[in-house]
């Protein structure tokens, strides 16, 4: 059964945001803008740093406005056209029928291999290995379900730790979004594991995923964090929140202990290097998908 259209209208940066506001003005139930040339290779990428000002959008995009099935189409782009003194718009016309959005939306998440021993298994997946370390985990408002390749490459060097090292080591998750890293590090065996983030909605997604996982972590809020030393500290942050934090997570890691660092693209990973190499014995980075994890011991102080 029919129920709504897409309205797919090709745009450029300038226009994109008076279009979407045009559209939601005459009865769009929803607008978004994505990158015209997305999953192609001039597919432009954007990202967001804290404190940098917004990224802007894309260059050429394609605003998508959904409408009632029975939206009178022709009116509408004739107001979109007098309103914004645009001529000839190129728009593709989609139906959508009714579905269950639920089973739609489980069915892009698949339980994630991150060694044969180690995966993420969503809530109504059977886990594909009973026999590995599964982490229970579903998609919500905290970062961390183990799809992005900082996430994975930080999964995967907990994964290939000695377990001695682990089994007498406190691990400190920095920025710990969903408690993936805390949760799995626990799971792997480490003495104790503690998650802080600076977003409240992160620290409860945590201590749930955590019940979940019938594992014994603590999270809090970074602005309460008491500066313990630690023997293993992850911290999958931005670049330029890692840069501003690393006087904290160098005196968070105990001599001889080992720090990860990810969230860092490939061009930023020179002057992070060279920041972190104050603290630290840096080893060579490992890169992922145009991702980086830095990983090194702390020198005594
Ligand atoms: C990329 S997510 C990583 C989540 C998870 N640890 C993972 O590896 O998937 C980064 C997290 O760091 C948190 N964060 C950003 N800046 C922070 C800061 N200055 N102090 C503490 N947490 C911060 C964010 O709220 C976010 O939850």
């Amino acid at each position: 059964m029919l129920h709504w259209l897409l309205l797919k209208i090709q745009s450029t940066e300038p226009q994109a945001d008076a279009l979407s506001d045009v559209l939601m003005a005459h009865g769009a139930l929803s607008v978004s803008i994505e990158d015209a040339h997305a999953d192609t290779l001039a597919e432009q990428a954007i990202f967001g740093e804290p404190g940098d000002p917004p990224p802007g959008i894309w260059q050429q995009n394609v605003v998508t406005a959904m409408l009632e099935a029975d939206a009178d189409i022709q009116t509408l782009l004739a107001n979109v056209q007098a309103e914004l003194g645009l001529d000839g718009l190129k728009y593709q016309l989609e139906q959508i029928e009714e579905q269950d959005w639920v089973r739609a939306t489980q069915a892009q998440f698949d339980p994630i291999r991150v060694t044969d021993d180690l995966w993420i298994v969503p809530s109504w997946h059977q886990a594909p290995n009973a026999d590995a370390i599964n982490i229970v985990l579903d998609p919500g408002l905290a970062f961390g379900t183990g799809s992005h390749p900082t996430t994975h490459l930080c999964l995967s060097w907990l994964a290939q730790l000695p377990k001695p090292l682990l089994a007498t080591a406190n691990v400190l998750d920095y920025g710990c979004g969903s408690g993936i890293l805390a949760i799995a590090a626990k799971k792997l065996g480490a003495q104790s594991a503690t998650g802080v983030d600076i977003d409240t909605q992160a620290v409860i997604a945590s201590r749930d995923n955590a019940l979940n996982n019938q594992v014994d972590a603590i999270f809090y809020d970074s602005a309460e964090y008491l500066h313990e030393p630690f023997e293993i500290v992850v911290a999958n942050i931005l670049s330029s929140a890692l840069m501003v934090l690393a006087p904290v997570i160098a005196s968070s890691c105990k001599s001889g202990g080992k720090v990860a660092l990810s969230g860092i693209l490939d061009s930023q990973q020179e002057i992070l290097l060279a920041h972190y190499a104050t603290w630290f014995e840096m080893d060579a980075p490992i890169q992922q998908d145009g991702w980086v994890l830095l990983t090194g011991t702390r020198r005594c102080p």
